[in-house]
């Protein structure tokens, strides 16, 4: 079907950034779920990844692994990487904060529960005092609706998909911030990402414990 096809298990983890930049770049794409130790024993045997790891992504071809890699060959493919080689340095310094702070709230659900008061207070510290205030002061550094260049780029999914994120946890934690609210609803009616937003869309829902267990099941951790 010369779809990009999509391998990890039926959850956000590490392949939700992927999908929300695939659906920002109007790309349709399938999804083969892990459901069980032997798909993923499966995928190994037959050499398909490379580091015994997913996310892996079929694309053109090639069988990427490596989320950061995945998602420089869609940005770059998409033309959502910016004009030149100091708007990528900007984007991909853009691209680790988010991250950062993504990487935080997805280990939220494997934090055992004793630790998990204190790391909810240091994510929302953080949140407040050190990642929104970088990007609020970027938007008004420039006065313009995109964070680099003036028009859409993978960090600006990435960031509207971080902004979800945060408001899940604590919807207040945004108030502070009028521009990244105004991009937030501007990003959100952009035709592809308003419909990825949709109910029935690919995106993942909050990852529940049940859903967590199964990963246990098949990623051993
Ligand atoms: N650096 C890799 C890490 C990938 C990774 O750790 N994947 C886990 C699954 S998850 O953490 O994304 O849920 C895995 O396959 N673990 C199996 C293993 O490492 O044997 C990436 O960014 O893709």
């Amino acid at each position: 079907s010369g779809k990009p096809v999509l391998h990890y298990f039926n959850a956000r983890g590490r392949m939700e950034c992927i999908r929300w930049l695939l659906a920002a770049a109007g790309v349709e794409f399938e999804e083969k779920f892990i459901e069980r130790p032997e798909d993923l024993e499966k995928l190994k045997k037959d050499g398909k990844l490379m580091f015994e790891q997913v996310p892996m992504v079929e694309i053109d071809g090639m069988t990427l692994v490596q989320t950061r890699a995945i998602l420089n060959y869609i940005a770059t493919k998409y033309d959502l990487y910016g004009k030149d080689v100091k708007e990528r340095a900007l984007i991909d310094m853009y691209a680790e904060g988010i991250a950062d702070l993504s990487e935080m709230i997805i280990h939220l659900v494997v934090t055992p529960p004793d630790q998990k008061e204190a790391k909810i207070a240091l994510i929302k510290d953080r949140t407040k005092n050190r990642y929104l205030p970088a990007f609020e002061k970027v938007l008004k550094s420039h006065g313009q609706n995109y964070l680099v260049g003036n028009r859409l780029t993978r960090v600006d999914i990435h960031l509207l998909e971080l902004l979800l994120y945060v408001e899940e946890m604590d919807s207040s934690l945004l108030a502070p911030f009028p521009l990244l609210k105004a991009l937030k609803s501007r990003l959100s009616n952009l035709p592809n990402v308003k419909k990825f937003l949709q109910p029935g869309s690919q995106r993942k829902p909050p990852t529940d414990e049940k859903t967590i267990e199964e990963a246990r099941k098949v990623f051993k951790f």
